[in-house]
């Protein structure tokens, strides 16, 4: 049984900690030195706009080995790292976490935060680092500031991915942007120095005009408008980690932050595709195309979002002045493909079959659809939640070309997929089948 206690740390916390503990190691190759770089910059249409009083992002922070902190020695014998987590219990924050046990050598202690805990936690109990599990909100300042204190690097992937209407723009604002900011002013509080965010490719769009982004890449130019309270505020929330950089933290050093933008992720605990399985299985074996096989959507597997994830956190000290204040579409081998051919790469080997070489509706049809979901979601609110998949946001994005073609986090910190594309297949399909095969 973990031994559950209460927080001491710096003042007031409800934070429940639950000490386990796991383990091991690996290192990965390093890359070129690169160029500094563009972060893109969103409109929020209807969203207040953020405090601009810190001014520009302060990309330029000088030599990091020449500032080391104590514990942040490149070396073997260096003293071991303690991580903080945060959304660590999601879909993404799970395979961090196992990332960070598996390859990251100089990991002392690793706090999962989390609003609600997993019990898989409990697996994590054998190994020689110390694995401290924080029931909290991050939406609470002193509740994150509790556990910020004395860890080295945060990984910020907590956050409120609702586009389906479940929760309201306020409390997706709440969640996103001032979770966000209660992150960093922990790290200024607390002195912290390395933040690494969990963006969204949906920072730079699809926009609300349907523009297409085809390969695109950090630098590429497109038109970043948002209505949906969901990229709005990761939007908001990115410019919050990046304008933070080299912010002074308590002890006097600077802040160094960047953001990584995964592309639609997809991989073991993707909660969509195990409902599209469950979906097509009801449906007797079936589904229906709805978008057009030519309308690409940029996925990455779970497990290539995490691996860059360790390596931005790890490659951030080194390389502060390169990467600090920077954005890294997160991207690796997987094909480009609709949204719905490329779900099919596993829902087919688990005997569903998409009808259809074209869409079966016309888009029209689907359009009004969604608008008609849009509407009975606002008529029934007060009696029952109807947040169905088809919406008018949804669908656009799905019917709009949004793909990522970039070598920015290979020449900035050495990235390169840890697991190709066969793999991720193959684990997800995995996947899928045992997790369909659980309560219908
Ligand atoms: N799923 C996707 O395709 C993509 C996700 N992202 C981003 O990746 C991050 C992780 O997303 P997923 O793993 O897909 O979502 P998820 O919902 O599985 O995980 C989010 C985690 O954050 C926790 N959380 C939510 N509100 C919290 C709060 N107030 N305090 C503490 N913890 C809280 C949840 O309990 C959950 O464990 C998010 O920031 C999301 O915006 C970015 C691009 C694509
Ligand atoms: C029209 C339907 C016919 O089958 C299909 C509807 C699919 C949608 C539910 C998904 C299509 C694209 C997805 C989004 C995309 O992958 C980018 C995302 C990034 C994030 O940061 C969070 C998740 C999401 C918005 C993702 C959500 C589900 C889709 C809209």
């Amino acid at each position: 049984m973990p031994v559950e206690h209460r927080v001491a740390a710096r003042g007031r916390l409800r934070a429940r900690v639950v000490g386990v503990v796991a383990g091991r190691v690996s290192v990965p190759g390093m890359g070129q030195e690169g160029e500094g770089g563009a972060s893109g910059r969103g409109r929020c249409v209807g969203w207040p706009a953020l405090d601009e009083r810190r001014g520009p992002l302060q990309a330029s922070l000088g030599t990091l080995g020449q500032r080391l902190q104590p514990g942040m020695a490149d070396s073997a014998q260096a003293q071991k790292l303690v991580y903080l987590v945060t959304g660590g219990c999601g879909f993404l924050g799970e395979h961090v976490v196992r990332m960070l046990l598996q390859r990251e050598p100089r990991l002392g202690e690793l706090r999962v935060f989390d609003r609600h805990l997993g019990p898989w936690l409990e697996e994590l109990k054998t190994g020689p680092v110390r694995v401290t599990a924080i029931q909290g909100d991050v939406t609470e300042a002193h509740e994150v500031a509790a556990a910020v204190a004395g860890a080295h690097v945060v990984i910020h992937t907590a956050g409120l991915v609702d586009v389906f209407g479940r929760a309201s723009p306020e409390t997706i604002h709440e969640v996103n942007v001032q979770g966000t900011r209660n992150v960093i002013e922990a790290c200024v509080q607390t002195g912290t120095r390395f933040l690494v965010y969990t963006s969204s490719m949906e920072v730079v769009g699809p926009n609300t005009k349907g523009h297409p982004f085809y390969r695109g890449n950090e630098d590429t130019l497109y038109e970043a408008v948002h209505r949906h309270p969901y990229p709005c505020s990761k939007a908001l929330a990115e410019r919050l980690v990046l304008e933070a950089n080299g912010r002074e933290v308590h002890g006097g050093l600077p802040l160094v932050t960047c953001a990584l933008r995964p592309t639609g992720i997809y991989g073991e605990g993707h909660q969509i595709m195990r409902d599209f399985y469950r979906q097509g299985l009801r449906l007797g074996g079936w589904l229906f195309r709805a978008i057009p096989a030519s309308v690409e959507h940029g996925r990455v597997y779970v497990g290539n979002v995490a691996w860059m994830h360790v390596l931005a956190a790890r490659e951030l000290e080194r390389r502060a002045a390169l990467m600090g204040g920077q954005v890294y579409f997160c991207y690796d081998g997987s094909p480009y493909k609709s949204y719905e051919d490329f779900n099919m790469e596993f829902l087919g080997p688990c005997g569903l079959q998409l009808v259809g070489a074209r869409p079966l509706l016309p888009y029209w049809l689907l359009v009004f659809l969604a608008a008609l979901n849009a509407l009975l979601q606002w008529l029934l609110r007060p009696l029952v939640l109807y947040a169905p998949l088809l919406n008018p946001y949804t669908l656009a994005v799905a019917n709009t070309t949004f793909t990522v073609s970039t070598d920015k986090a290979q020449r900035h910190f050495g990235y390169e997929p840890l697991f190709s594309w066969e793999d991720s297949r193959t684990r997800t399909i995995l996947w899928v089948q045992a997790a369909g095969s659980f309560a219908q």
